[in-house]
């Protein structure tokens, strides 16, 4: 990270001569906190995470024991990397003697590393020195996925949340994110980029409804989760999640200390959540905000409420999938 304030994923200036030249001929648009964003297969991205999806698509190696959790932005992800890292390293890090849980010092984001982001800030990382099972996450859609991640036996844990929260939540980070290059644009404007799909990793229907058919075609390979499903019973989630993931029989007590650390109260109050920075210089506290369902009702008016549930009633009728709130 520079010394400005900017994160990474939203400087332009340190991409590659070979990502500029693809970016040269792919659509463009303006961006919300970024001038400039491109259009990749099917997505919209900045050029720093095109970079990093880029870099992934080429060089990741997928190995059968892998585990990759995904999500659209803003759908769960940082207490999902909290609640299946506590999971499978349950027996290193026991949660019962959790005075020194590595959750209790670390942020999630750096305990499971992020694809994209981590191809972005370094081309030439080795992510086979990570300890197996490796635990990572991404947020590129299924479509783009590297090779091996489809043809290998790895596993996927998808997040998907009510698109509404989701994008409430999206706004609030983008606002702390960038605050200057936020200041001036409305709610409707963003609301209608949302429904264009015109937003970072958009159209976030597209990345949804990929994974929702690909965990019905594949349910051993592609488990699907919802944000409110595993804030209205984490424990069965977690159950769920862990059988998938084969990770054997689970006390009781374990599942309710596992999601006892990782609830939104017990991450959110502590002092490495609360405090600093992520080496890509996004402030770790912006990643807990409310943590609620419905939690849209407070930013959204009723006529974006119902522009976004017409841009939802439309793009996922006939695949079965419904959102609660
Ligand atoms: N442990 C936890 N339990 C429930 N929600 C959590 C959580 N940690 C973070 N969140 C919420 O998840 C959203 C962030 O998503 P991501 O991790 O994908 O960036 C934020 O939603 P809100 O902005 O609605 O509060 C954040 O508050
Ligand atoms: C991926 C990320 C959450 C989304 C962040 C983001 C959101 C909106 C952006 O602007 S625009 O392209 O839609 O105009 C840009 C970004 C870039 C950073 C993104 C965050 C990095 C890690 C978070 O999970």
């Amino acid at each position: 990270m520079s010394s400005s304030s900017v994160p990474d994923y939203l400087r332009d200036e340190e991409v590659t001569q070979a990502t500029r030249d693809l970016i040269s001929s792919l659509p463009k648009e303006k961006g919300w906190l970024v001038s400039e964003m491109y259009q990749y297969q099917g997505r919209w991205h900045t050029q720093a995470l095109l970079q990093g999806i880029l870099i992934c698509q080429k060089r990741f190696e997928a190995k059968d024991s892998d585990i990759i959790l995904v999500t659209n932005p803003k759908s769960g992800t940082t207490w999902l990397k909290a609640l299946v890292f506590a999971l499978l390293n349950r027996h290193k890090f026991p949660v019962s003697s959790s005075g020194n849980h590595p959750l209790l010092v670390t942020n999630p984001h750096l305990l499971v590393p992020f694809l994209e982001g981590v191809y972005y800030e370094s081309p030439d990382f080795d992510f086979s020195g990570l300890p197996s099972p490796r635990l990572m996450n991404t947020h590129i859609s299924h479509l783009s996925l590297p090779e091996s991640v489809k043809s290998s036996s790895c596993k996927i844990v998808y997040c998907c949340r009510n698109p509404k929260d989701m994008f409430v939540s999206l706004w609030h980070f983008g606002k702390k994110l960038a605050p200057e290059e936020t200041a001036d644009y409305p709610i409707e404007k963003a609301v209608e980029a949302f429904c264009e799909g015109k937003l970072i990793g958009g159209p976030f229907w597209d990345h949804i409804l990929e994974y929702w058919y690909a965990s019905r075609e594949n349910p051993n390979k592609v488990l699907f989760v919802t944000y409110e499903e595993l804030k209205k019973q984490t424990e069965v989630e977690m159950k769920r999640i862990a059988e998938f993931l084969g990770c054997g029989f689970l006390e009781e007590e374990e599942v309710r200390e596992i999601v006892k650390l990782c609830s939104f109260e017990s991450l959110s109050n502590l002092e490495v959540n609360k405090e600093g920075k992520l080496p890509n210089g996004i402030e770790t506290k912006t990643f807990f905000r409310k943590g609620e369902i419905g939690g849209w009702r407070d930013t959204l008016s009723e006529s974006l409420a119902e522009e976004i549930d017409r841009t939802i009633e439309e793009k996922f009728q006939g695949s079965g999938l419904k959102f609660s709130s």
